[in-house]
């Protein structure tokens, strides 16, 4: 390997902490699309909260760049229910990355956050100094708190050591490998679900949850992944950067697109017991933009995508076999 001037030179060796997640294969995908090695580890042979190991694991592997996308991650119930882990679990696992990779001499990372990072009621678009102007949305304070203490560690990184690491705050996901349990899912997933499965058995009705009225902006994940790559190659600054598409829609809008994708022609309840969550999150991404960067892959698309790799997920489990996480959207345009 040259002597590393460029911030990701050719062939540079990246590992991708969570690499069988959502966010984690995609950008496996594309490093190796892009001709980068890539190492991984599963959860079972290095634990990320284990800092020593996990230390230990980097200094012998001195990776060339890290993208740490392993986390715990799950929708609004998730969140709500198990604030515990979705802080400790988090904290844990970005100590251990972050101090462990700048301990072996890697000398490039890439956070990742969340849009939930920013207050509740923050100015539309949200731009990325909006962070810590006002009070966080209550159903995920605690991930939120957690992936802010990961931005000011990287951003502390970057001041006392001059460490070239960065953050992105991607938007509300979707792609490949989505989670499709109910009880954990993010909306999208369990949508295609829920009327996929009604579909199936002629059911009525399908009941979401909320009013409906939320607006959520949704990015698939082969955007994010590209996104990722072009900030490791080009960005080096101590503010995060929004990764999102730039439009939004309610959730009532996205349960129509998602039951016309499926072919679902029964009524639509809301059951307004369970949380709406913040009621709004649409993304600034006039800095990624300025860097080149523009989504591809047009919702429509990627949700039938998602719905047809849903079926051969279920059709797999009834028959004891995997479906293909890699699978190609149909179209591709924005
Ligand atoms: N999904 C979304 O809508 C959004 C995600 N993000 C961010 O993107 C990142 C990735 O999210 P996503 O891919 O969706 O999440 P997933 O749940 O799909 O994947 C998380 C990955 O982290 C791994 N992991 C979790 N805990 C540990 C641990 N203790 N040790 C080792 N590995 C661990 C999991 O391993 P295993 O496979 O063994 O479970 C899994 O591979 C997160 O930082 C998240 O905050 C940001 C905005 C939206
Ligand atoms: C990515 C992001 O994800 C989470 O925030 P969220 O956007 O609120 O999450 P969500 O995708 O679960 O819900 C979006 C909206 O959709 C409504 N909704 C309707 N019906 C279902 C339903 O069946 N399942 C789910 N999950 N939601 C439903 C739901 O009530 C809400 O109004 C946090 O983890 C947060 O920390 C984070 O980063």
């Amino acid at each position: 390997m040259p002597f590393m001037t460029e911030l990701l030179p050719d062939g540079a060796r990246v590992f991708v902490a969570g690499h069988r997640g959502l966010v984690g294969s995609a950008v496996v995908r594309r490093l190796t699309a892009e001709g980068h090695p890539v190492l991984v580890r599963t959860r079972a042979e290095l634990d990320l909260r284990d800092a020593a190991a996990t230390a230990a694991w980097l200094r012998q592997t001195r990776p060339d760049a890290v993208v740490l996308a392993a986390a715990r991650v799950g929708g609004i119930m998730a969140n709500s229910t198990y604030p515990v882990q979705f802080l400790e679990d988090n904290l844990r696992i970005q100590l251990s990355v972050v101090a462990g990779a700048h301990a072996a001499g890697v000398p490039r990372l890439l956070f990742l956050g969340s849009s939930c990072i920013y207050p509740k009621f923050a100015p539309q678009p949200i731009r990325e100094d909006a962070l810590l102007t006002g009070p966080l949305e209550p159903t995920n304070e605690a991930y939120a708190l957690a992936k802010i203490a990961g931005i000011v560690q990287v951003q502390s990184y970057r001041r006392q050591y001059g460490a070239a690491y960065v953050s992105a705050m991607p938007t509300n996901l979707y792609g490949p490998g989505d989670n499709f349990d109910l009880a954990t899912s993010h909306v999208l997933p369990a949508l295609i679900r829920r009327f996929d499965e009604a579909e199936r058995s002629g059911a009525p009705e399908v009941t979401l949850w909320g009013s409906g009225t939320p607006r959520r902006e949704f990015l698939h994940v082969d955007d994010l992944a590209a996104a990722c790559t072009l900030l490791l190659r080009s960005y080096d600054a101590d503010e995060p950067v929004n990764v999102g598409c730039g439009e939004d829609l309610t959730i009532r809008e996205l349960a129509e697109t998602v039951s016309g994708v499926v072919g679902y022609r029964g009524r639509i309840g809301w059951d307004t017991a369970k949380p709406d969550g913040t009621p709004r999150k649409l993304l600034d991404v006039s800095r990624l933009f300025a860097l080149g960067w523009r989504p591809r892959i047009a919702l429509r698309d990627g949700v039938a995508q998602v719905h047809r790799q849903w079926r051969a997920q279920a059709a797999g489990d009834a028959a004891g076999s995997a479906p293909d996480p890699g699978a190609e959207p149909t179209a591709a345009a924005h």
